[in-house]
């Protein structure tokens, strides 16, 4: 699912007013109606008090829209307007006279007007500030977000948390920190970042009919990734294949103490589907890997606990390095001769990206598209700070194309980035914040290049399908309880969805 910028929700508006002939106060009650059936199937008439706090643009008029609707069925209300500005816009207007015929007479809020009487219990409807944010909130506008934030109320934010801009740093202590965002039609990239993501706990992507042919010629930089965009990328077997048709990847890495890495590498590689998986590691990992998955073949480095030499001594089809592997000066000269001599796509992960940091000049060295897989920390050693998580994603972009890789940042929501665009995927639970859970990760990428997928399709697959295999684990056990060992289990499952019709997956217009 494409994520829109401002500028592009904006053209998408007109777009639609247009083409489906509509006055734009028509398309406001349609966005007005969609909320109000929202919220009117999860309360089902309940007694509640709705304070709906209304902006004086666009977003306040859908409050009001929202606020007459619930008004007509019967609910509870008190309709405030933030007046931040004199400047009313003319549906705004529009739906505040059609609020007055109904005998409802919004109280104006200013600077000096006391905080409202709101109980624990009562619902908050935040529609002060929309996409039409274009400076930061008045001091006092940011005091009654603070208030509205620290109430002991459900907060319900329409199309998307006042106070946040869409494309640049918000001063978060004048952002609304809602429980729920009613959104239109697309989710917005600020809803799976760090830093505001977590002023978005739930969100819900309402269709309000916006044309739909006109938001996919638009070429967007970012886009969702869950089920229904992976699914076309899964490759069926073939009756006819056998196991030389899926690959030999090699898991190279491990140092005394850090086998286990390797182990789990090693293993998802293999559940994810590639042919035959060697593991390259010094020799104390020899024997524990023989042991644990006999299905893994080990090739060892003359080293006992350390790699020192990365010699292959046949052509694998891929080969994913770094875990646990140390940054030594003798393993770093490995990884540097290893990619000397190597041309076909590389899967980089943890000390391999560490190496990579401390000698930039063998960035040079990767084959191109090679995939690189850094958590937040890893990631900023390999493109230095950065200021806010805006300037991260255009430092990251500009060495992705640079270096000419696909890049994956890990986190909550993990972003793919290739030269075109960034991938969020959807997938995935606070539960595998866990030891191993990256090594697993970067064990289904390159099991997945082995098969033969491109690096893009193999990094987005992996990454979807990973969290998915995380989300899996839930139905048996809990956040705390999850190991990247149960992941791999759970690969199983999140594969076969693919290919069974009736799969119970999680909707990806919601999300948390
Ligand atoms: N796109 C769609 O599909 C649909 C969109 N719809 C809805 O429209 C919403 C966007 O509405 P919007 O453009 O009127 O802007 P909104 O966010 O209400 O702000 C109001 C105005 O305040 C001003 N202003 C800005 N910052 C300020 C500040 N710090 N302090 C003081 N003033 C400030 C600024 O005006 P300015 O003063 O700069 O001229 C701005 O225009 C969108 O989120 C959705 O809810 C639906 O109705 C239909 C379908
Ligand atoms: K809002």
């Amino acid at each position: 699912m494409k994520i829109l910028s401002a500028e592009q929700i904006r053209a998408a508006d007109a777009y639609t007013i247009q083409s489906q002939n509509l006055r734009s106060e028509e398309l406001m009650e349609r966005a007005g109606i969609t909320i109000f059936n929202w919220l009117h199937q999860q309360l089902n008439g309940s007694p509640v008090t709705l304070h709906i706090f209304c902006g004086i643009g666009n977003n306040g008029g859908d409050g009001l829209v929202v606020a007459r609707h619930l008004l007509e069925h019967g609910y509870k209300i008190q309709v405030y307007v933030v007046n931040y500005s004199d400047k009313r816009s003319q549906d705004f207007l529009i739906n505040f006279d059609r609020l007055k015929e109904q005998k409802v007479w919004p109280e104006i809020l200013k600077e000096k007007s006391p905080m409202p009487d709101i109980q624990d219990g009562d619902i908050v409807v935040d529609a002060i500030f929309g996409t039409g944010l274009n400076r930061e909130p008045s001091p006092w506008v940011g005091r009654l977000m603070q208030d509205l934030n620290s109430g002991k109320n459900l907060l319900v934010s329409i199309d998307i948390p006042s106070g946040m801009f869409l494309d640049k740093p918000s001063d978060l202590g004048r952002v609304i920190h809602a429980n729920y965002v009613l959104t239109f039609q697309h989710p917005k990239l600020v809803f799976f970042l760090p830093s505001t993501g977590s002023f978005c706990e739930q969100w819900v992507a309402l269709d309000i009919g916006l044309d739909e042919a006109f938001i996919n010629s638009l070429d967007t930089d970012y886009e969702l990734i869950g089920y229904h965009e992976i699914r076309p990328l899964y490759r069926f077997r073939s009756k006819f294949s056998h196991k030389g048709t899926f690959g030999h990847a090699v898991i190279a890495g491990g140092s005394h103490g850090k086998i286990g890495a390797i182990k789990l590498a090693a293993e998802a590689c293999l559940r994810s589907g590639s042919g035959l998986v060697t593991a390259y590691v010094p020799g104390c990992g020899l024997n524990p890997l023989q042991s644990s998955i006999p299905e893994v073949m080990v090739l060892t480095d003359g080293e006992e606990k350390e790699i020192r030499e990365i010699k292959i001594p046949f052509q694998p089809t891929v080969v994913g390095i770094g875990m646990g592997m140390g940054t030594s000066k003798p393993s770093l000269a490995a990884f540097r001769s290893f990619l000397e001599g190597w041309s076909s796509p590389v899967v980089v992960d943890a000390d391999g990206l560490n190496m990579l940091a401390k000698e930039k000049a063998m960035l040079k060295l990767l084959p191109p598209l090679s995939v690189l897989t850094p958590h937040p920390g890893e990631l900023e050693r390999l493109i230095g700070s950065w200021k806010n998580e805006f300037e991260k994603l255009e430092m990251a972009r500009e060495f992705v194309k640079k270096v000419g890789c696909i890049l994956v940042i890990k986190g909550a929501h993990t972003i793919v980035l290739d030269k075109e665009k960034g991938y969020v995927n959807t997938s995935g639970n606070p539960g595998m914040a866990t030891a191993g859970s990256g090594d697993v990760l970067t064990g289904v990428i390159t099991g997945l290049l082995a098969q033969g997928y491109t690096p893009l399709e193999a990094a987005l697959m992996g990454v979807y399908v990973h969290g998915r295999a995380g989300d899996l684990c839930l139905q048996a056990q809990s956040m705390e309880s999850l190991t990247a060992g149960d992941i791999i289990i759970q690969l199983g499952t999140a594969f076969r969805e693919f290919y069974l019709e009736d799969s119970t997956q999680s909707n990806e217009e919601e999300g948390e």
